[in-house]
């Protein structure tokens, strides 16, 4: 372009050049003929006289000479503006070169992304289509770019002709540029065996990575050619199909970790029953029995029988009867205050965080802090409210575990709650109020406390007795048969005997004590009749009652 450039340039310099040299060869010729003429006048002609060239030749090529010079000019002037011209296209050439370079480098990189579309059209696309796509681009391209670079170029018409040219040789880039795109496509392989982007992608997808979103613009661009359903719509559905089966797939998984877990826990607690049992069991077989000294020489076969576990019915029998001595000295300190009704009033005391009377607060308050000391580990112990209580806080302490295990579900606190305030305690204390209201609550605790201890002895009552007859005990068992086993576990001479005793302890323990005068004999703290009645009426039958609960399930 340069060298052509230069022709073109060189070419006006040497017309001007020959135009020049012209132009002087004819002024040294004038001013010769002017000088022979002077001395031709000089010799011939008057001074005022006008001589006329006769000489019609030369007047021509005098005309001929002026004519010359003002083409001369002309071309001079045209060859300083064609030089401009020429200078100016030589600039719009590179810049269009740049141009040019520019839609290459978008061509080279455009090869990926319609290789990606071939593979994921599996219809095929139609080249002619594509190759209009392709050059559609290139043009919007070069549109596009051409105004950033359009400072340089010269919009008037007179520039027409290099433009003319410059979009000759930009036709032919393109075309050229075209060839390569068609081979490029031609040595690319089957989509389907392709190991482009687009099958990365997909098996990028089915690993549930992240999509790149600039590469869906492009997708979105393709897919309105194409028509159909977008491939990155039928990726974003996939993504979204496999991502709701994981989410599926892991909520299962942690449903059956959940299970896993749980059953984990209870056979960890199995086996901690089973151990702590084989653990008591060698101890008691290795240790002495600690109620070996209360024992009579009569019981002594009792005993052996029972060894296994060194419980037998006579040493239940005994701790019965002690806890008579409590019991009726629980009763006989509750007689000390009157009713005292507001402690059972729930609206008596309104009590921040708390609903319910001062009876109740006291109770649950009480039994939440003996729970933490660890009353409740001894299987003899029922809350009357479990729910919620706080976890023993001191070192567990290695019960006998003499009990079947259906033992644990047995409370029947709430009855007794009932037979305590509804019909017991109305019949034992004077009406009225003395206001020692929190006193009354400890007391009524205490009474409560001891016989629900009395009622649910007798799990232990029922156990030495399967164990003495189990071969009675067993089909009434599983028969679940009530009344059978009802007959099977009253001694009517023990009852009598219990009643008669209680009554005896009433009047002993609830005597007034003075010295040397017996003036107030037959009056007693807590009537012996009314402790016999809450015996014959309320303890054995509900003690019977747990015994009869325990035995039905004793076999489970
Ligand atoms: C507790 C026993 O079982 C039954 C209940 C009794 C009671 O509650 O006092 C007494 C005799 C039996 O009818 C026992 O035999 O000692």
């Amino acid at each position: 372009m340069d060298g052509c450039s230069g022709l073109n340039c060189s070419a006006p310099r040497r017309i001007a050049a020959r135009l020049f040299s012209a132009l002087k060869r004819r002024k040294v010729k004038g001013r010769v003929n002017v000088g022979q003429r002077k001395e031709d006048d000089d010799d011939v002609a008057p001074p005022n006289h006008v001589t006329r060239r006769p000489d019609s030749s030369s007047e021509r090529s005098g005309r001929e000479a002026n004519y010359n010079v003002v083409i001369g000019c002309f071309l001079l002037r045209l060859v300083a503006v064609t030089e401009k011209e020429l200078q100016k296209m030589a600039e719009l050439r590179i810049q269009m070169a740049a141009v040019l370079e520019n839609v290459k480098d978008e061509l080279r990189n455009k090869d990926l992304f319609i290789t990606a579309k071939e593979i994921e059209s599996n219809n095929g696309i139609d080249g002619d289509l594509e190759l209009e796509f392709d050059g559609d681009l290139i043009s919007n391209k070069v549109i596009f770019d051409q105004p950033l670079k359009c400072e340089y170029v010269p919009k008037e018409e007179k520039y027409l002709e290099g433009m003319d040219r410059l979009e000759a040789e930009l036709e032919a880039e393109l075309e050229r540029l075209q060839l390569h795109l068609d081979a490029s496509k031609l040595s690319s392989t089957h989509p389907q065996q392709s190991n482009g982007n687009s099958s990365a992608r997909s098996y990028s997808m089915s690993c549930g990575e992240v999509i790149d979103p600039t590469i869906y613009g492009e997708e979105e661009e393709c897919a309105q050619l194409h028509c159909g359903v977008p491939p990155y719509e039928l990726e974003r559905r996939l993504h979204e199909l496999l991502e709701s089966r994981q989410e599926e797939q892991i909520r299962e998984l942690e449903a059956a970790l959940a299970s896993a877990k749980q059953e984990l826990v209870d056979k960890e607690r199995e086996i901690s029953w089973w151990k702590d049992t084989a653990q008591l069991m060698s101890i008691h077989v290795q240790q002495p029995s600690p109620f070996g000294s209360k024992l009579s020489s009569a019981c002594k076969h009792e005993m052996a029988r029972a060894e296994h576990n060194n419980v037998t019915l006579e040493m239940v029998r005994d701790s019965l009867i002690r806890q008579e001595d409590t019991i009726v000295y629980s009763l006989i300190e509750r007689a000390r205050f009157p009713l005292n009704p507001p402690t059972y009033d729930p609206s008596y005391a309104s009590i921040p965080g708390f609903s319910g009377s001062l009876l109740e607060l006291f109770v649950k308050q009480t039994e939440a802090v003996q729970a933490k000391a660890g009353r409740y580990d001894n299987p003899e112990e029922h809350p009357f409210f479990p729910d919620n209580l706080p976890p023993s806080l001191v070192p567990h302490y290695k019960y006998p575990e003499v009990l079947h295990r259906a033992a644990m579900s047995i409370n029947i606190n709430k009855l007794i709650w009932d037979m305590y305030f509804n019909k017991l305690l109305p019949s034992f204390v004077s009406p009225g109020d003395d206001g020692n209201y929190a006193l009354t609550a400890a007391r009524d605790l205490e009474c409560l406390q001891a016989i629900s201890r009395r009622i649910h002895y007798g799990k232990l009552v029922a156990e030495v007795k399967f164990r003495d007859e189990r071969k009675d005990y067993e089909p009434a068992i599983r028969a679940q048969d009530r009344f059978t086993l009802t007959n099977l576990l009253t001694f009517t001479n023990v009852e009598e005997a219990v009643k008669n005793r209680v009554a005896k302890k009433a009047m002993t323990f609830g005597q007034e004590v003075k010295l040397g005068d017996d003036g107030d004999k037959g009056k007693y703290k807590v009537d012996p009749a009314i402790v016999s009645g809450l015996y014959a009426d309320w303890v054995i039958p509900l003690t019977k009652e747990v015994e009869i609960d325990y035995l039905l399930r004793r076999l489970d």
